[in-house]
């Protein structure tokens, strides 16, 4: 590149800079006098208003001059959020302007038009861009196309350029340090050197790197359901944090970041991705995993954790069981059984009083049904409410003739008299009058346990509903064509009573739980949030999914997910896909497959995808890198020296390293030792806790999502793993690595890794 091209464009940039410094003083004067009239408002406020409460039209006018303050006080918070904003972006783009330039035309005649891309717009004049949005719709073109013509969707429909330029810039404070002209999409060059930097505890955005693919997923804003499958660190994380941001801007003003929600796999993860959207000057949506969602619902029971879920170890009629309560058959099933409950077997409690049936489970019953046909689940709950509450008032009169309410005035000390009385006037005509208040108030006090009970449903039984759904599960499906026995169903019944009773649950029985209850009680979903997004869809089941699609009824789904990564539904999330094809409109589902990693070097990605077996596809991306390395030591301590010696190794090179056992009694075992031996290390031992820079210790589970620069697995030894369903398991923690990959076996390695290529690896 002519040194000439570089000086010109470093010139642009400085007078670009220059234009944003003016704009930044701008901006803080702007919030200075927001500042100051704010200061003054709450001054004056207190000065000028005069409280009047001597007449109505005072008190009015008190009203309206406190919602007149109020209103101006918005005003100011209003342009002073505003401002804040845009000096924050200001303040980004005087250190890095923008990422590309592009030259195109818009149709032959048309002149060439220049235009900058950045991590925000900034013009001059109304109108005049200085910097364009990444997420503007004309730079789009930057990331899908080459050179020549090429289309982007505005909203106003498709429009094609012809491109005759596309250049990069890699700039720091201010200064251009390398610029490319590139035919490609986005070169090599500068993925190269993102991908080439050490990793971080916590995520970075893509944007100045976002690949054509990814582009097509974060772009798009016609699919009810957007489905990506994508190998180990192709980049679904990336891309959906970088869609949210897309979304938030292409729809801003209708659509805020509480309308948006994450499910994540873990906690873990969710502290490694929550700077990305802040660094594009977004705020976070709502992030949460589907065992937070689900267990604050169910306050009461103790939900089987990620930890007791991976050791969990069924019997084969178990895992039949388990695998019929996550599909859409017993989705369905649950359905047509709730429905079935607007005629028929809702369970009723008593409503007690000082331990006294006061409402009968048969009365209750007669009243729920007696509503005509049209009443559904929901409103049907809201005329009983109703018709208790009639019952309940009248009782009030009947109650308060009773022995213990006269009792208890009697009992009454001056402070419970004076609370009683309120502010109520205290002249009776006589002192029966006064009496029939008090046992009035006294009665209604007593009754009020009671009220509450009715209002929220206490008379309605969730435990005995949903037992006395699996008994009748029988009756809605054929057991038999899941190859489970009606002796296996009725023991596995029996079983989900025991831990009910011990207010225990597993996870499989708690999205049918709560989904019942749903549907029980009328309720019909959140329906401001606008779009959910699932990563590791390949860990859900189809009965959570459709459950998730019945809870967010307004939401458009964004689903990502690797089937080889499987590691909890296991062979079974290949029937997910199908299931889920028959949830979504198929004309509005949209599929998208990434097969390029980018997270690991071409050796570790070409190990890793010989671990699977008919697995999805994977291509590595050419960034050169060492061999993994495999040794098997004879014993423990030979393989705990080899690990200590190699995150020693990794410590010198600067590689941040995860060192991934099996299960978490293998990895406490071995920080253990380690720290006997003097390493430092963080065990890493529940999903709540923090990411922590040095060394980890992290079981396999909780690894999902992340990437280190090093992985060691620990105990990749035939013990641990041997069986045919635990490849994806294996070929998840070895993903996670970006450039060096060590396996440290005892006694026998893993046979699952015998078709790796001797060539593929060192051994040591
Ligand atoms: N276009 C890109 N430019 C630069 N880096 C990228 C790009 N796409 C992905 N990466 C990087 O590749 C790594 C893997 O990405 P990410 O974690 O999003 O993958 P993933 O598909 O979610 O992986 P997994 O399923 O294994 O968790 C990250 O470090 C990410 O920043």
């Amino acid at each position: 590149m002519p040194d000439s091209i570089k000086a010109y464009e470093q010139k642009h940039l400085d007078d670009v800079v220059a234009k944003v410094k003016v704009a930044e003083e701008d901006a803080k004067q702007r919030i200075d006098v927001a500042e100051n009239d704010e200061a003054g408002i709450r001054k004056n406020f207190v000065n000028d208003l005069r409280i009047k409460t001597d007449s109505y039209e005072g008190l009015l006018e008190t009203a309206l001059s406190v919602r007149q303050q109020q209103q101006m006080l918005a005003e100011r918070q209003n342009s002073w959020q505003h401002a804040t904003t845009e000096l924050s972006t200001l303040q980004r783009l005087e250190k890095k302007a923008y990422f590309a330039r592009i030259d195109f035309q818009e149709g032959p005649t048309a002149k060439t038009e220049s235009i900058y891309i950045g991590l925000g717009s900034f013009s001059d004049t109304p109108d005049h861009f200085l910097i364009y949005d990444w997420r503007a719709p004309i730079s789009s073109i930057y990331y899908d196309g080459e050179l020549g013509d090429v289309s982007y969707q505005t909203p106003d429909g498709e429009q094609t350029v012809n491109v005759q330029l596309k250049r990069q810039f890699q700039i720091e404070d201010g200064t251009i340090v390398t610029l490319y002209d590139t035919d490609q999409t986005v070169t090599d060059q500068m993925l190269l050197s993102a991908l080439s930097e050490h990793s971080d505890t916590k995520m970075k955005s893509i944007v100045t790197t976002i690949q054509k693919e990814q582009n097509q997923i974060i772009r798009d804003t016609k699919s009810d359901l957007l489905f990506v499958q994508g190998a180990a660190g192709s980049g679904k994380t990336a891309a959906i944090l970088q869609r949210v941001a897309f979304l938030l801007y292409r729809y801003r003003g209708h659509l805020n970041a509480g309308q948006v929600m994450l499910f994540s796999p873990n906690q873990l993860f969710n502290d490694y991705i929550d700077q990305v959207l802040p660094e594009l000057g977004e705020h976070n949506m709502v992030q949460m995993t589907y065992y937070q969602y689900a267990g604050r619902r169910l306050p009461k029971i103790d939900v089987e954790t990620l930890a007791q879920r991976f050791d969990e170890s069924n019997t084969p009629a178990q895992k039949k069981i388990n695998q019929l309560k996550g599909s859409l058959a017993f989705f369905d099933a649950v359905t047509g059984y709730a429905d079935h409950l607007e005629s028929a077997d809702m369970v009723f409690r008593n409503i007690k009083f000082k331990g006294q049936v006061f409402i009968d489970k048969a009365k209750i019953q007669d009243i729920y049904y007696s509503f005509n046909r049209n009443y559904h689940l929901g409103n049907r709950l809201q005329a009983t409410k109703e018709a208790l509450i009639r019952i309940l008032n009248r009782r009030i009169s009947s109650e308060m003739k009773t022995k213990w309410v006269e009792e208890t005035i009697q009992d009454l000390s001056k402070q419970e008299l004076d609370s009683l009385y309120g502010d109520e006037p205290r002249e009776f005509e006589s002192s029966e009058k006064e009496m029939q208040f008090l046992s009035r108030k006294v009665v209604m006090k007593a009754f009020e346990p009671i009220r509450k009970a009715i209002v929220r449903a206490r008379f309605l039984s969730i435990n005995n509903q949903y037992v006395h759904m699996l008994r009748d599960i029988p009756n809605r499906l054929e057991l038999r064509d899941y190859g489970i026995s009606m002796a296996d169903w009725q023991a596995s019944v029996e079983e989900s009573i025991t831990k009910l009773k011990d207010h225990r649950m597993q996870l499989v029985d708690t999205t049918p739980y709560l989904y019942l209850y749903d549907k029980m009680t009328g309720k019909d979903g959140e329906r401001d949030m606008r779009y959910v997004f699932i990563d590791e869809i390949q860990d859900y089941n189809a009965f959570q999914l459709a459950f998730l699609k019945f809870s967010f009824p307004r939401a458009r789904f964004t689903m990502l997910g690797d089937l080889n990564q499987a590691i909890f539904t296991k062979e079974n999330s290949r029937t997910l896909l199908q299931e889920l094809s028959t949830m979504f409109d198929p004309d509005k589902t949209r599929v998208v497959q990434l097969t390029q990693s980018y997270r690991s070097t071409q050796q570790v990605t070409d190990f890793t995808k010989h671990i699977l077996k008919n697995g999805e596809a994977v291509t590595a991306f050419a960034r050169e890198g060492e061999l993994p390395t495999v040794t098997v030591a004879n014993d423990e301590a030979g393989a705990l020296k080899k690990v200590i010696a190699q995150v020693q190794k990794n410590e010198a090179d600067q590689e941040t390293t995860a060192i991934i056992g099996k299960d978490l009694a293998d990895c406490r075992a071995l920080t253990d030792q380690l720290k006997a031996a003097g390493a430092s290390v963080t065990l890493i031992q529940s999903e709540n806790q923090r990411l922590a820079p040095g060394t980890i210790v992290v079981p396999s589970f909780l690894a999902k999502g992340l990437e280190f620069d090093a992985i060691i697995v620990w105990q990749a030894s035939a013990s641990r793993y041997a069986a045919e369903d635990e490849r994806q398991l294996l070929y998840t923690i070895c993903s996670r690595a970006m450039h060096r990959l060590s396996l440290v076996a005892v006694g026998e390695v893993s046979p699952l890794l015998s078709d790796v290529p001797a060539e593929e690896y060192t051994v040591i």
